[in-house]
């Protein structure tokens, strides 16, 4: 998913034309963040962590950074890295049914791609430090309340056509062009900040990421784990 995803923003980077893009998860969830059976097979150590949240960081940022309108379209679970990808996008809507969870302390790590100081910018220093911290699942009236989801579907299962309805404001003006560089000139505001804080929030994980909290933390389910709330 990790590499797709990077593939799909190289894309996206190519195009000249377009003002919007909706991030979609298939199968009923937005995001379970990083594949759990490639973590514990071949990202073992704090220096794949950094591999990991290098490729990451990057792959997100781009994303942020395309001269796009975004929409993370939440239905489901978006949890650990997802949770991440979903605040990578400039909006997100979700549907009723949906869960935002930053299990990332549960897992024995801090956030590692950007997400931690993108939180902070959506819903300010101590809700973001609540939601990291506590880690507690977020129904979608909740994040609204906080400011984290811009709408919420009426019908589960409904954050795509909501995503739609939401960006249609944006998908009928005329000039494609001033869209693009408004868009251009508010992701140019946070370059030098965000660039700084990604770098911290890498280091933070994975000095984290392969410890022994991290490796309970990551064994399959049959295996004992530790507390989870
Ligand atoms: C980098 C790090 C970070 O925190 O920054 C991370 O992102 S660590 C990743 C953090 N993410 C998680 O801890 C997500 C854990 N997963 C869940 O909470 C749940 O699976 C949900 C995502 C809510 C989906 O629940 P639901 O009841 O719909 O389905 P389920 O639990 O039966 O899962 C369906 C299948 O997907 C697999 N599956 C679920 N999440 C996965 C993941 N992150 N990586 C690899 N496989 C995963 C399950 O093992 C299962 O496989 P089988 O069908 O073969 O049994």
């Amino acid at each position: 998913m990790m590499v797709q995803l990077s593939d799909a923003v190289d894309e996206l980077e190519q195009w000249d034309r377009g003002v919007a893009l909706v991030v979609h998860g298939m199968g009923g969830n937005f995001c379970a963040g990083a594949d759990l059976s490639l973590a514990r097979e071949h990202l073992r150590t704090g220096a794949d962590g950094r591999s990991m949240c290098a490729l990451m960081s990057d792959t997100l940022t781009r994303l942020r950074r395309l001269p796009l309108i975004s929409v993370a379209a939440i239905d489901g679970a978006a949890i650990g890295g997802g949770a991440e990808l979903a605040t990578s996008c400039d909006f997100r809507v979700a549907g009723p049914e949906s869960n935002i969870r930053f299990v990332q302390v549960k897992m024995g790590v801090s956030t590692g791609w950007g997400g931690g100081a993108r939180l902070v910018g959506l819903v300010g220093r101590r809700a973001a430090l609540r939601l990291l911290a506590w880690s507690p699942p977020l129904a979608a009236d909740e994040a609204a309340a906080l400011g984290l989801v811009d709408a919420v579907a009426e019908e589960e299962g409904g954050a795509l056509a909501a995503a739609r309805e939401f960006l249609g404001g944006v998908l009928t003006q005329d000039a494609h062009e001033a869209v693009r560089a408004v868009k251009r000139v508010v992701a140019a505001a946070d370059v030098p900040v965000s660039d700084r804080l990604h770098r911290a929030e890498a280091d933070e994980f994975s000095a984290l990421w392969g410890g022994a909290h991290n490796r309970m933390a990551l064994e399959p389910p049959s295996s004992p784990r530790p507390p989870r709330s």
